[in-house]
């Protein structure tokens, strides 16, 4: 029985009961088929009450849990937090967890009656891993509908790999502050996830079926960056296209804007943003009339804005206007706990893409990604993985598939005669096996040239893009080409 005697009363007083429809009788309905996992527990620890959403979630039945003590028939931490609700009385909101494989947001409340805990309820919201949606729960996977097509997030809270203290936080917040409809600030050294979390933001919020809509203000030129803003009418300027253009910021009506690389964004479009964020208004250039538009404006950056506030090179107004939250995700080597996870994860991303079965790293490889800093993040990483599986044979991957920077990390480098030869092998030991052609092999060429450049430069792109002897908006080209953005 869910409800105390004095409580069904109070409830039916309030609901109203009209023909036989007791205020139980409707609760317990919407408690039987509802999509969140719910459990109660008495002052006991004994289960009343739960499911089958929850009951689905454990992989058993509800009568295989009703009537047993929470800690008997439940080996899942998140779930025995409802013990501790019954001795402290408070609740917990918004607590990410996973069990048997699924993400869940938990809240777990205290049943008071009468000014004393009576009991307490968990409510899990089952998030489903390609939509990252408080979800309906089902546990058959959906690919997200493609509606806009072109501007739909990819990523959701659960693509977010780590479970380190710091991403743990992280992920939570993400999941509070989505909801609301605030700016977010993401800050982060290159490589470490702003993106990801830009979209899991967007995925996890109420606009979450409207687009997603990204502008990387350091790879467009700035004389093209406010039509890519705010669109442009028919003959605004020469060159433009027939019919004038429509800018993302309207595009991106009823849905979130992402402004990659905000650090790079002029002064005087500075000013324009921050005109848009407060009016939400909008006219293209060359005229016409004027729009609102309800966007949501999410940015990221890897310099540090204060900085640039401090050297007057960021409009301070504009500074606190986006920084309402700021999700700071810190460098991979402040959290090496989570690179075992991260490698699994690229590796059965690649073990996919190229059709292999490489099982793991050896100890030594284990070893020396524990021992480096990465300062290209996670991007540095996966390249580094990727780099691998294209020289590997075997299903490991051991220290020769690895660039010569990290190999000198175990101090047994080889021989300086060798050192060049290993290095030429190494670096351009491209398979030219399975019918490639010329042009794939050319493309590889290119692709490998660039990741070296981009680790070398510590993912700093516009070093690399000097070194490459290419401009910054050619080499982010590149970069879309070749999937490493
Ligand atoms: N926690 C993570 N789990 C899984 N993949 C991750 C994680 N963090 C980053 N990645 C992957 O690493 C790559 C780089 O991430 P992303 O582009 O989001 O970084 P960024 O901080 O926006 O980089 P930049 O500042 O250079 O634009 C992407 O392929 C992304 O999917």
């Amino acid at each position: 029985m869910l409800y105390p005697e004095s409580t069904k009363d109070m409830l039916d007083n309030k609901i109203g009961v009209r023909d036989g429809y007791s205020a139980e009788i409707i609760l317990n309905t919407i408690f039987e088929n509802s999509s969140e996992g719910l459990l109660v527990i008495s002052e006991k620890g004994v289960i009343q009450q739960v499911n089958r959403a929850l009951a689905d979630s454990l992989k058993t039945s509800p009568d295989n849990l009703i009537g047993h003590r929470l800690v008997d028939v439940c080996r899942h931490n998140g779930l025995r937090r409802l013990l501790k609700i019954l001795k402290t009385g408070e609740p917990e909101i918004g607590k990410i967890s996973s069990v048997e494989g699924r993400s869940f947001i938990a809240d777990y409340l205290p049943i008071i009656i009468k000014q004393r805990v009576r009991g307490a309820l968990a409510k899990l919201t089952f998030l489903s891993s390609e939509q990252g949606l408080p979800g309906n729960g089902e546990v058959t996977r959906k690919k997200p509908s493609f509606k806009h097509k072109g501007f739909n997030v990819i990523y959701t809270v659960d693509s977010i790999i780590g479970n380190s203290p710091q991403m743990m936080d992280l992920k939570e917040t993400l999941l509070k502050v989505s909801p609301r409809n605030s700016n977010i600030l993401i800050t982060g050294e290159s490589g470490t996830g702003k993106e990801l979390f830009a979209q899991a933001v967007h995925a996890a919020s109420l606009r979450r079926s409207g687009p997603f809509i990204k502008i990387n203000c350091a790879a467009i030129p700035d004389t093209l960056l406010e039509s890519e803003f705010f669109g442009y009418e028919d003959g605004a300027f020469t060159g433009g296209k027939k019919g004038g253009q429509v800018g993302k910021l309207e595009l991106a009506n009823g849905g979130t804007v992402f402004l990659d690389e905000i650090g790079d964004l002029s002064f005087a479009l500075q000013a324009k943003l921050l005109r848009f964020i407060q009016e939400k208004e909008i006219q293209k250039l060359g005229g016409g009339e004027v729009k609102v538009s309800d966007v949501r404006v999410v940015v990221a950056t890897n310099v540090n804005l204060h900085h640039m506030v401090k050297y007057k090179k960021f409009r301070e107004d504009l500074f606190y206007r986006l920084n309402v939250v700021n999700l700071a995700i810190p460098p991979l080597r402040e959290r090496k706990e989570d690179i075992k996870d991260l490698v699994s994860h690229f590796i059965a991303k690649y073990n996919k893409l190229f059709g292999l079965t490489v099982t793991g790293v050896s100890p030594q490889v284990e070893n020396i990604f524990y021992k480096y800093s990465w300062p290209g993040n996670i991007r540095e990483l996966e390249n580094t993985i990727e780099r691998a599986f294209n020289v590997l044979e075997g299903n490991t991957i051991r220290k020769e598939h690895l660039p010569y920077h990290l190999i000198n990390l175990l101090n047994d480098e080889p021989a300086n005669q060798d050192k060049q030869e290993y290095e030429q092998f190494n670096e351009f030991s491209i398979k030219l096996s399975h019918g490639r052609t010329l042009a794939d092999v050319m493309s590889q060429a290119e692709k490998l040239v660039i990741l070296q450049t981009l680790m070398e430069s510590k993912g700093n792109k516009a070093k690399a893009a000097q070194v490459l002897g290419i401009s910054r908006p050619g080499l982010y080209k590149k970069l879309l080409k070749y999937n490493l953005t």
